[in-house]
């Protein structure tokens, strides 16, 4: 039998998102959330595509490890488990790269021992990933695992994009600069981007929004990235669920200093409790909109002040680009909020950004236009897929080809 399957792994700070996927024909016999990791209210949700059977199991699950190895179980049940003949590799979503990955990486002691040294700059995201990797790898020791870096897309980006302005000596020596994240997702949405338009990707420029509960903007030119949203940790740039994004550096001293918080309790005041939800309580941009229909005052400053960040960003990298072909909106909110996506270019015609209403008001999974047919420059929903980049990334690492065969 030949191995033609990947496991991709989405370790999160308190979820593991997975899915097996066929590179023969691109379907995925199961898919799967492990989701509220340490506390009591642990979920696992597992579906069996093939019966169309979905298991819920609730109860705590204590931490990442036991969280995989949960799943293994799932697997195992249908006949898809680790050991599996089938399985050519498991793919990791990895945030953090830093400077030394920029392609996806068959993962070794030394790969491992530097994602370890990078849990400094991405506290939330790095432990989960690496714990994710080490148990799959005591699982079934004789596999392939690959590691996709979110960063890695980035690497592209100019030193006068990526450089913070502050003595390159003290940055390279602490590795301060702006990285980037969410790349995975910049590189599919903006390759089919460029499909849906019928283009090359080295003919286009793309503004690509990824609006998840983590959000950020990226200018693509020409298939690379020059510049883009989140910076040394994923909590630069535009608002997000339970993360301020922008604000003045001082803001933190004088927290300090005046507020008499200590640094990590900013931290986590800026990651965790920040954003729409530090605005209005809410980081579910369906509960906002439903509380800004109904007339609540401060869901609507958070909806405003939300969108006047992500309208900046279009500008801005509209700038940085000089030509715009199409601004592609993606993730959860991006994918499925007309409202976001109607506010974010109101006002823009003089750029050619314009939004058709009834175009804008399709639902559906396929990539759309949503712009006025003679519109100047395409605005486009253009859903992600994060799982299927990682495997198709880590199925050609493995097997020499990225094609489906
Ligand atoms: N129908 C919808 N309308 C508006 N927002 C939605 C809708 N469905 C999902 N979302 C938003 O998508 C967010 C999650 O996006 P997602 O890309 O899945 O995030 P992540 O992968 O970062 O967890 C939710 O917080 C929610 O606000
Ligand atoms: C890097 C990042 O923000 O990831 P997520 O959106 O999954 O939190
Ligand atoms: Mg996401």
């Amino acid at each position: 039998m030949s191995s033609t399957r990947v496991l991709v792994l989405n370790s999160g700070s308190s979820s593991v998102k997975y899915q097996l996927i066929d590179m023969r024909d691109g379907s995925r016999p199961a898919a799967g959330l492990v989701e509220r990791i340490g506390e009591q209210t642990s979920r696992l949700i597992h579906t069996h595509v093939a019966d169309g059977d979905t298991r819920e199991q609730n109860g705590p699950i204590a931490d990442h490890e036991a969280a995989l190895k949960a799943v293994a179980a799932e697997l195992g049940r249908d006949g898809l488990g680790l050991d599996s003949p089938e399985l050519a590799a498991i793919g990791h979503r990895v945030v953090h790269g830093g400077m030394f990955f920029t392609e996806p990486t068959l993962v070794d002691e030394n790969v491992l021992t530097e994602i370890e040294r990078l849990i400094p700059v991405a506290p939330l995201h790095n432990p989960a990933n690496l714990t994710g990797i080490r148990t799959a790898r005591a699982l079934r020791p004789d596999l392939p695992q690959v590691a996709v870096f979110d960063t890695a897309f980035h690497t592209t980006m100019p030193e006068s994009a990526a450089r913070y302005a502050i003595d390159p000596k003290i940055a390279d020596r602490y590795r301060v600069r702006r990285y980037g994240f969410h790349g995975t997702s910049h590189a599919y949405v903006s390759r089919e981007t460029a499909r849906l338009l019928g283009k090359d990707p080295s003919e286009v420029n793309v503004i690509v929004l990824h609006l998840g509960n983590g959000a950020s903007a990226s200018a693509v030119e020409g298939g690379r990235c020059v510049d883009t949203s989140m910076g040394l940790t994923p909590l630069e740039g535009l608002v997000m669920g339970t993360r301020s994004g922008d604000l003045d550096p001082a803001v933190i001293f004088h927290l300090e200093r005046v507020g008499g918080m200590s640094t990590d309790e900013i931290d986590t005041f800026l990651n965790k409790r920040s954003g729409l939800f530090g605005l209005c309580g809410d980081n579910d941009m369906r509960e906002i909109r439903r509380r800004v229909d109904e007339g609540d005052e401060r869901a609507r400053l958070a909806f405003d002040i939300y969108i006047h960040r992500l309208k900046k960003y279009i500008g801005a990298y509209y700038a940085v680009l000089g030509r715009v072909d199409a601004v592609a909106f993606t993730a959860g909110v991006g994918e499925n909020s007309a409202p976001v996506r109607e506010a974010a270019v109101a006002g823009l015609e003089g750029l050619g950004l314009a939004v058709d209403g009834e175009l804008n008001a399709v639902r559906g999974d396929e990539a759309r236009l949503i712009s006025p047919a003679d519109a100047r420059v395409a605005v486009a929903v253009v859903p992600t897929d994060e799982e299927m980049e990682i495997a198709t990334q880590t199925y050609a690492l493995v097997n020499g080809s990225g094609n489906l065969t």
